[in-house]
C-alpha cells in the first residue's frame, strides 16, 4: 500500500528524506529542499541586493543543483543578484573537458553567462602534464591549491562581489573530521564558516552548508537536471576517503551524524594566546597567503624546475630553500611514503538510496 506524504498534501510519498526520515511526495520534497537553502542564505545574510555573484560550476551534481537553485531563489524571492557561472578547466582530458560541456549546456538551460579560466593559461601547466611529472599520487594537492587560486583569479577578472561553491554538509563534516585527525586547529576553526573572507579576497560562501549530499542527488534526479557524474580520473580521494567512509558508517547508525559533526566543529574555539597563522600577501604572486610565498608559487616553482615533488614535503624547509634560490633541493622533497591513499567512490547511485 502506498505511503502518503507526511505533510498531509494527500499525494503518495516517493522518497524518505535522509535528513529527517520523513516520507515525502516529489513536490513537497522540492519545496522543503529549496526553502531550507533559502533559510540558510537569509539567516547568514549571504547576499545583498545588486551583488554580482559567481557560481563556481564544475558540471558535477552539487554545483549544477546550486546554479539551478540560485536562479530559482533569486527569481522567487527577488534577491536582486546578477549571476555568472565560473568554471576552472584543470586540463584533464576525458574528464574536465566533458564536464565543461555540461556547464556550457547549463549556461543555455539557466540563461546564466559562463566564464572559463584554465590552469594552462594561468600557470602554463595542465593537470595531464602535472600527472605525467608527479604520477597519480599527490596530484590532488596541485589540483586543489591551483583551483582555489584559479577561482579567485577568475572572480577578480569578472569583478564579482561574491563567490558561491557547491560544498555540502557532507563535505564540511568530512573536513571537520580530517582537521581533527590532523590536529590542524587553524583550519578546524575556519572550515565550518559559511563565509570565508580574508582581506584582499572575494568572499566565498556555501549555501549548501546544511544540505545533505544524498538530498542534492535526489533533487537533481527528480528534477532531471543535466549534470556530469563521472569521478575525476586522477583522484583516488586521498585522506578524505577515510573521513568519508567513517562518516558514512556513522550516518548508517544515526542519520543526524553529519549535522552533529558540523555543530561540533562550530563549537570548537581556540584558547586565547594560541598562535594561529595570519594572512598576508605572497611575495611572488600577490595572492593571499599565510606564508611569505604561497603554496601555489612553491608548487609551480617545483614544476618549472623539474622538481615536481617540491612543496609536498616540509613547507618551511622548502620556503627557506626558495628564499635562497637554492638549486639543490635534495632532502626537502617529499617521498611517496609521505602520503596514504584509499579508493572510495564518491558518487551515490540513486537506486541504492533507501526510499
Ligand atoms: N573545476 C571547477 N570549476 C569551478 N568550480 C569548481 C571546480 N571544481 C570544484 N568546484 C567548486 O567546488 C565545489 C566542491 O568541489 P568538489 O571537488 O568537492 O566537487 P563535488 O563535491 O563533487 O562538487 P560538484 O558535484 O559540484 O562537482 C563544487 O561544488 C564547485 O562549486
Amino acid at each position: 500500500m502506498p505511503i502518503q506524504c507526511s505533510t498531509g498534501c494527500h499525494k503518495n510519498a516517493v522518497l524518505k528524506r535522509p535528513k529527517t526520515g520523513d516520507a515525502l511526495c516529489k513536490d513537497c520534497f522540492f519545496w522543503v529542499f529549496e526553502e531550507e537553502v533559502h533559510h540558510t542564505i537569509t539567516a547568514a545574510k549571504l547576499f545583498t541586493p545588486d551583488d554580482y555573484v559567481a557560481i563556481a560550476a564544475s558540471g558535477g551534481k552539487d554545483s549544477t543543483v546550486l546554479a539551478y537553485i540560485m536562479k530559482l531563489l533569486n527569481d522567487r524571492y527577488n534577491y536582486g543578484l546578477k549571476l555568472v557561472l565560473l568554471s576552472v578547466d584543470e586540463g584533464i582530458t576525458g574528464y574536465r573537458d566533458d564536464s565543461l560541456e555540461t556547464v556550457k549546456r547549463n549556461e543555455q538551460q539557466y540563461s546564466i553567462p559562463l566564464k572559463i579560466v584554465s590552469y594552462d593559461e594561468l600557470y602554463g601547466w595542465t593537470m595531464d602534464r602535472i600527472v605525467e611529472q608527479i604520477g597519480l599520487k599527490n596530484n590532488c594537492t596541485f589540483c586543489g591549491v591551483f583551483r582555489r587560486q584559479a577561482l579567485d583569479r577568475g572572480a577578480t577578472l569578472l569583478k564579482v562581489d561574491k563567490i558561491v561553491t557547491g560544498h555540502n554538509a557532507d563535505d564540511i563534516a568530512e573536513t571537520v573530521i580530517m582537521n581533527i585527525l590532523r590536529g590542524d586547529i587553524a583550519r578546524l576553526q575556519r572550515c565550518t564558516a559559511i563565509v570565508t573572507a580574508s582581506e584582499g579576497t572575494i568572499p566565498r560562501s556555501k549555501p549548501f552548508k546544511y544540505t545533505y549530499e544524498k538530498e542534492i542527488v535526489m533533487y537533481a534526479y527528480f528534477k532531471k537536471l543535466d549534470y556530469f557524474s563521472t569521478e575525476c580520473i586522477y583522484s583516488p580521494n586521498a585522506y578524505r576517503g577515510y573521513a568519508r567512509a567513517f562518516l558514512k558508517d556513522l550516518e548508517k547508525i544515526r542519520s543526524t551524524s553529519i549535522i552533529d559533526v558540523i555543530h561540533s566543529g562550530e563549537c570548537f574555539s581556540v584558547r586565547d594566546g594560541v598562535k594561529l597563522p595570519t594572512q598576508g600577501i605572497c611575495e611572488q604572486c600577490g595572492h593571499v597567503s599565510s606564508q611569505p610565498v604561497c603554496k601555489a608559487c612553491v608548487l609551480l616553482e617545483g614544476l618549472n624546475k623539474g622538481k615536481p615533488r617540491l612543496g609536498l614535503g616540509k613547507t618551511s624547509k622548502i620556503r627557506e630553500h626558495l628564499k635562497r634560490n637554492d638549486e639543490n633541493l635534495e632532502g626537502v622533497v617529499a617521498s611517496d611514503a609521505d602520503t596514504h591513499k584509499i579508493n572510495i567512490p564518491k558518487t551515490i547511485n540513486i537506486k541504492q538510496l533507501d526510499f
